[in-house]
């Protein structure tokens, strides 16, 4: 079999040889180039493997070859070399569609294990092996859209931030990303970020050496570790506190992490994907998100569309869940009446597609002779349009609890407000407060029925934190 062929492109000889013999070394046939015009020629002669750049060149900017490379030559993957700590030029490239990117100077481990990630991409990419089915159920118009970024997103190793309502199938995308990627052997590992206890939370993301810290009787690994040439996909990546957000943030610049205790650095290559279903843009805006992490998570947003704006998938939703409840209780799968199906339709799902699911769990323990009617189905009464907004209304609830003077008038804050809807000054704060906290509580709980796992993952709290406000609320 021939030798792979990369091509490096940089004006700096240094790094040229520097490269050529440690891709050399990699069993590599390696071609330079030292300016764009010179990349242009060897690009148009042969086909390579992978390619380097440089971002700044003599006649041009490493950008053009990237884009160039995406464009004409899709099926080989490019990476760029950008100096340490320049995440602007990073991010400038991985839009472009570079698919990662490698600092000066650079870090031979690092190296070797992007090389075999993009060799196994560019072999993907000429199979179309990338191209099996999708797990996420729908093809309406919104869902093709979300399916075709999907599959352009899993050839890079560009951060992504997944938008989208509580429900909506975001962690299932983020499985998608990564199942048709070139990290697909390696592991995905979601982490809920709102339920570790902020105090423990670095030692879960980075680990620790034992004896560092009372009750750390042995080394253990972090989520980083865990996620070693895989995929870290940080759920409700809001409910990361400050201090964790600047800690994160130097890992993904630096792509190493120490453990608490440990004395040196540890390379890790891993792909981060992030989620939540409130308004990170907005909470940069109130102070409780930074900006440079959200700019550094958020390289490219996926938005995955409530379920309401695509009605056209609730029916093989149904089918597919009523053929799952089926294989999990043993019987044959029960069947919805046709205005059963009708109400579904006409239904907006404030939960999504887990609330389609729990609806329908409901509907087939109390149905009779496995037909499901409308009654079985228990949907709630039509809300206000506004009650499905839940990042507003997630929004709304923090931006209440911490700055009573921004929160906007609705229903959310009555006693906050006056009847023009103007902020009223409250006699009790303190008061005021309570009542918009219970007032949203309330709202999510109604909305999912009661079910406080679901109510508290629409308000962005852990059950536990959520518990402990019921109790104080006296909310029963
Ligand atoms: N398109 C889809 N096809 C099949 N199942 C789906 C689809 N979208 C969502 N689901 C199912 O709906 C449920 C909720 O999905 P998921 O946990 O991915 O949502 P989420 O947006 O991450 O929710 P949250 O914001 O609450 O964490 C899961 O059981 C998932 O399998």
């Amino acid at each position: 079999m021939s030798r792979q062929t990369a091509l490096v492109i940089d004006d700096e000889r240094d790094i040229r040889e520097l490269l050529t013999i440690t891709l050399g070394r990699m069993n590599l046939d390696v071609t330079t180039a030292g300016s764009v015009a010179e990349a242009r020629l060897r690009l148009a002669e042969r086909k390579f493997d992978l390619c380097f750049t440089d971002m700044r060149l003599p006649d041009g900017s490493g950008q053009e070859i990237i884009e160039l490379v995406s464009r004409q030559y899709p099926e080989t993957p490019i990476a760029m070399i950008t100096a340490y700590g320049n995440v602007d030029a990073a991010v400038v490239a991985l839009k472009a569609g570079a698919f990662d990117f490698v600092s000066k100077p650079v870090d031979l481990a690092m190296l070797r294990r992007l090389v075999q990630t993009a060799l196994k991409l560019g072999e993907e990419r000429r199979s179309g092996t990338s191209l099996v089915e999708s797990k996420l159920i729908g093809d309406s118009p919104a869902m093709e859209q979300v399916r075709a970024t999907i599959a352009k997103l899993a050839r890079s190793q560009a951060p992504v931030y997944i938008s989208g309502e509580s429900g909506v199938g975001k962690e299932l995308v983020a499985r998608q990303i990564h199942e048709l990627g070139p990290r697909a052997g390696g592991a995905f590992v979601p982490v809920n970020c709102g339920a570790i206890p902020s105090e423990l939370m670095e030692s879960e993301f980075f680990g620790h050496k034992k004896g560092s810290f009372t009750g750390a009787h042995a080394d253990k690994d972090g989520l980083f570790q865990v996620a070693q040439g895989g995929t870290l996909f940080l759920d409700e990546v809001a409910e990361l506190p400050l201090h964790m957000q600047v800690k994160l943030l130097r890992v993904i610049q630096e792509k190493s992490v120490r453990p608490i205790g440990g004395r040196g650095e540890i390379a890790v290559d891993v792909r981060i994907l992030s989620a939540t279903h409130k308004n990170l843009a907005r909470l940069v805006e109130l102070g409780q998100f930074r900006q440079d992490l959200f700019y550094r998570v958020n390289v490219i947003e996926l938005r995955v569309p409530p379920l309401r704006e695509r009605k056209e998938d609730i029916p093989k939703l149904v089918g597919r869940v009523l053929e799952r409840l089926a294989r999990d209780s043993g019987e044959p799968p029960a069947k919805l009446r046709p205005e059963a199906l009708k109400a579904l339709l006409s239904y907006n799902f404030p939960g999504n597609v887990r609330e389609l699911e729990n609806v329908l769990e409901r509907a087939v323990a109390l149905c009779e002779n496995r037909s499901i009617d409308i009654d079985d189905l228990r949907l709630l009464p039509a809300a206000p349009a506004e009650t499905y907004d839940r990042s507003a209304m997630a929004e709304r609830t923090a931006g209440a609890a911490e700055f009573p003077a921004h929160a906007p008038p609705g229903n959310t804050a009555p006693a906050a407000f006056n009847a023009t809807g103007e902020m009223a000054i409250p006699a009790d704060l303190a008061a005021a407060v309570a009542e918009t906290e219970r007032a949203a509580i309330m709202k999510a709980l109604e909305s999912t029925r009661w079910n406080r796992t679901a109510a508290a993952k629409q308000l962005g709290l852990t059950l536990r934190q959520l518990r402990y406000r019921l109790e104080r609320l006296g909310i029963e």
